[in-house]
C-alpha cells in the first residue's frame, strides 16, 4: 500500500495513475486489513459455507472425507500414548530381552493404529479427490445460471461486471480449493488436537508447549495471504486492461486494422505501462512476502528450541518420567507436523477464501438483480397482441448522467411495420431493446395488449419477440444451430427463412452447407463476410415465429440488390405480426405503416413518410439529404 501511494506522488505518469485511482476508489478495505482476530472469527463461517458447498455438491464424499478424518484422529491418539507404553517397556530394568517381549503387546498395538489411521486418511483423501471436480462444477454451474438470468442492464454496470469477472475468474476455482482446504484444516485441527490431547494424557503441564510454536508461523501466514490479496486487488482493474491489450495484439479479428493503423508501438506502449504497474507491484509483494516468511521461520526455530529446553527441564527435576519426555518429543513432532500443515492450510483457507467470498457476494449481488417473478395471474405466454404501447417511457442506462429515452409513447399494430429513424444517440435501440422487454423503463409503462410487460416471465416474453440486433453475436456455431437458435430444427422452415434473408446462396457457397461450422478457429471452419453474417443473422430473424420482429439496421452490411430485396420481404413478413424496423436508409421507409422520428431520446416526430415529408420537419431533412446524395451522382 505504501508503495502504492508513492508511485502515486511521484513516477506514475498520468494515464497510469488513471488506472491506479479506478482501482483505489474501488477498495475494499477492510478485507486488506484483516488480522489474525478477523481470519479466527472469518474462519467458522467459511467452513461452513464450504462444508454447505461441498455437501451440495455430493454428501456421501463430504462425509467420508470428514469422518475418516476424525476417525483417523482418534487413532493418532492412540498410537501416541501407546508409543509412551513401549518406551516405559523398553527402559524398565532387566535383560533386554524381556523388555522387547513386555513392549511388543504395546508395539502392536502402535502399529495396528498407525495401519488404520493410514487407511482411513487415504479412504478420506479419495472421497476429498472426489469432491473437488464436484465442487467446481456446481460452483460454475450456479454463476451460469445467475449470469444468465440477471437484468441486461447489469451488464452496463461497472462494480457488477468487476463483480463477476473477480468471480468467474477467481471464485470458482478457488471454490473448490476453499472446500479442499476445508478438509486440509479439519485433517490439521484433528492431528493437532490429537497431539494435544495425546500430550495431556502423558503429563497436562505438556498441552501448552505445542502451542507455543504455532504463533509465529500463524502471523506468517496470514500476513502472507494478505499481501497476496493486496495485489490481486490492486491489479483487478490493470489486469483487465492487459487483457484487453492482449486481445488486440494476438487475436485474429483486429489483426488486419492492427497492422492498417500502424498501431503496433502505440499498443506495444500501453501494454508496457501496464505491464511494468503489474510487475511493480508484484516484486514488491514478492519481496515482503519473503521478509514476512524469513521472519516467521527464524521465530519459529526459537520457540521450538525454547520447548525443547522446557522438556530438558521438567524432565531433570523429575517432573516427567524419561519414557513420557521420549513419548512427549514424538507427540510434539506429530504435533507440529499437523500445526505445519494445519497452519499452511488455514492460510490457503483463508486467502481462497478471500476469493470465495467474492463469489458468494457476486451470487448474492446477481441473485438481487434477477427480475421479480411476474404475477401469477398473467405468467401465461403471450398470445399475439393487437396492439404494443409504450406510454411516457424514460430510461437510463446504469451509471450514465442523461437518459437515453424520455418521455418517449409509441404505439404499434398488429401487421403493422412500424420504423425508428434518427440520427445516432437518438435512442432506436434502446426502444427496440425496451419494447423487446430486454430493458424495463424506470418510468412510463409498456403494455402488451393492456398488460404490462412486467407482469409476463421475461423467458415466456421473449419466445414471442425476435430481436435482429445491429451488433449480433457472430456464434461460434454450425450454421443450422446460428438460425435454429436453440429452437426445434425443422428442414422447410430453414430453408424458407434463409431463401428470405438472401442467406441461401450463403449456405449453397459453404462445403458443409447447413451443417459449416462458422469459426476459424476449429479445423475445417469457415469465416463469412459481413454481409453474409448478417443475411445469417436475419435468417435467424425469419426462422422464430415470433409476434413481434425487431430488425435493428438489418441491411447496414448489405449490397444494394440485397438491400432492396430483404425489405420487400420484411413486409411480406409482417402479416399477422408486427415488425419493427430500424434503419439509416430512408428510401427503405418510405412504405412503413407508421415512422417516429426519433431526436436525443424524444419522438420529434411522427406520422406516414407522406405525412412528414409535408411536415417539412427532421425526418424531411434528412430524407432530402440523402436523395440529394443521390441526385448528385447521377447527372
Ligand atoms: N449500454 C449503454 N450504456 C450507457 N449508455 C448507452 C448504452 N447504450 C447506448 N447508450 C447511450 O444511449 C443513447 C442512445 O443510444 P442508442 O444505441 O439507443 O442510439 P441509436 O439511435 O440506436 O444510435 P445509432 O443510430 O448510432 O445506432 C446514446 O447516447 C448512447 O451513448
Amino acid at each position: 500500500m505504501r508503495l502504492w501511494r508513492r508511485r502515486r506522488r511521484t513516477d506514475v505518469p498520468d494515464d497510469r495513475s488513471g488506472l491506479v485511482v479506478a482501482y483505489w476508489e474501488s477498495h475494499d478495505e477492510h478485507l486488506l486489513t484483516a488480522g489474525l482476530g478477523t481470519i479466527a472469527r472469518r474462519l467458522p463461517s467459511l467452513v461452513a459455507a464450504a462444508l454447505r458447498m461441498a455437501w451440495q455438491a455430493n454428501p456421501r464424499d463430504t462425509a467420508v472425507a470428514l469422518a475418516g478424518n476424525l476417525v483417523a484422529g482418534v487413532f493418532t491418539v492412540f498410537g501416541l500414548v501407546a508409543t509412551s507404553d513401549v518406551l516405559a517397556s523398553l527402559l524398565a530394568a532387566g535383560p533386554t530381552p524381556e523388555r522387547v517381549r513386555a513392549a511388543l503387546p504395546s508395539l502392536l498395538l502402535v502399529a495396528a493404529a498407525t495401519g488404520l489411521r493410514g487407511a482411513l486418511l487415504a479412504g478420506a483423501g479419495w472421497a476429498q479427490a472426489r469432491l473437488k471436480p464436484q465442487v467446481e462444477r456446481l460452483a460454475e454451474t450456479r454463476l451460469f445460471e445467475l449470469t444468465t438470468q440477471v437484468e441486461l442492464a447489469a451488464f452496463d454496470d461497472h462494480d457488477f461486471h468487476n463483480a463477476m469477472r473477480r468471480a468467474r475468474d477467481s471464485g470458482v476455482p478457488d471454490t473448490a480449493t476453499v472446500v479442499e482446504t476445508t478438509i486440509a484444516v479439519v485433517t490439521g485441527a484433528v492431528g493437532v488436537l490429537a497431539s494435544a490431547v495425546a500430550l495431556g494424557l502423558l503429563h497436562p503441564i505438556l498441552m501448552p508447549l505445542l502451542l507455543v510454536t504455532a504463533v509465529p508461523a500463524g502471523w506468517a501466514a496470514v500476513r502472507t495471504a494478505r499481501l497476496g490479496y493486496q495485489a490481486f486487488y490492486r491489479l483487478s482493474t490493470a489486469r483487465r486492461r492487459k487483457f484487453m491489450l492482449s486481445d488486440l495484439m494476438a487475436e485474429r479479428q483486429p489483426a488486419a486494422e492492427v497492422r492498417a493503423f500502424t498501431l503496433r508501438d502505440f499498443l506495444l506502449g500501453q501494454y508496457g505501462k501496464v505491464a511494468d504497474l503489474e510487475q511493480d507491484v508484484q516484486l514488491d509483494v514478492a519481496r515482503r512476502q519473503a521478509a514476512v516468511k524469513a521472519s516467521g521461520d527464524l521465530l519459529t526455530g526459537v520457540a521450538t528450541a525454547g520447548v525443547y529446553v522446557v522438556l530438558g527441564v521438567l524432565l531433570a527435576v523429575g517432573v516427567i518420567p524419561l519414557s513420557v519426555a521420549g513419548a512427549a518429543v514424538l507427540a510434539i513432532r506429530t504435533g507440529q507436523v499437523s500445526l505445519t500443515a494445519l497452519v499452511q492450510t488455514m492460510n490457503r483457507l483463508y486467502e481462497a477464501g478471500l476469493y470465495f467470498g467474492d463469489y458468494l457476494a457476486f451470487c448474492e449481488l446477481a441473485r438481487e438483480r434477477i427480475p421479480a417473478p411476474p404475477l401469477p395471474a398473467a405468467a401465461a405466454e403471450p398470445a399475439p397482441f393487437r396492439r404494443l404501447t409504450a406510454e411516457h417511457v424514460t430510461f437510463t442506462y446504469p451509471g450514465a448522467d442523461r437518459p437515453a429515452l424520455s418521455d418517449v409513447s409509441v404505439t404499434l399494430g398488429r401487421g403493422e411495420v412500424v420504423a425508428l429513424v434518427g440520427e445516432n444517440g437518438s435512442g432506436k435501440t434502446t426502444l427496440a431493446k425496451l419494447l423487446a422487454g430486454l430493458y424495463r423503463p424506470q418510468h412510463g409503462t409498456i403494455h402488451w395488449d393492456g398488460v404490462d410487460l412486467d407482469a409476463f416471465d421475461g423467458e415466456t416474453l421473449r419466445r414471442s419477440i425476435s430481436v435482429i440486433a445491429q451488433d449480433h453475436t457472430r456464434w461460434p456455431l454450425t450454421v443450422r444451430e446460428n438460425i435454429v437458435m436453440g429452437r426445434p430444427p425443422e428442414d422447410d422452415r430453414l430453408a424458407a427463412a434463409c431463401a428470405a434473408a438472401g442467406a441461401d446462396e450463403v449456405v449453397a457457397g459453404l462445403a458443409g452447407g447447413y451443417d459449416a461450422l462458422l469459426d476459424r478457429r476449429f479445423r475445417g471452419g469457415h469465416d463469412l463476410s459481413g454481409g453474409q453474417w448478417q443475411r445469417i443473422a436475419v435468417a435467424r430473424g425469419f426462422y422464430r415465429d415470433a409476434a413481434l420482429v425487431i430488425f435493428d439496421e438489418p441491411t447496414s452490411a448489405l449490397d444494394a440488390r440485397a438491400e432492396h430485396a430483404l425489405f420487400e420481404r420484411i413486409r411480406g413478413h409482417a402479416e399477422g405480426r408486427t415488425i419493427v424496423l430500424i434503419t439509416h436508409r430512408l428510401a427503405s421507409v418510405r412504405y412503413a405503416d407508421r415512422i417516429y422520428v426519433l431526436d436525443h431520446g424524444t419522438v420529434a416526430e411522427q406520422g406516414t413518410h407522406a405525412e412528414l415529408m409535408a411536415r417539412e420537419g427532421l425526418y424531411a431533412d434528412l430524407y432530402e439529404l440523402q436523395a440529394s446524395a443521390y441526385r448528385q451522382r447521377v447527372p
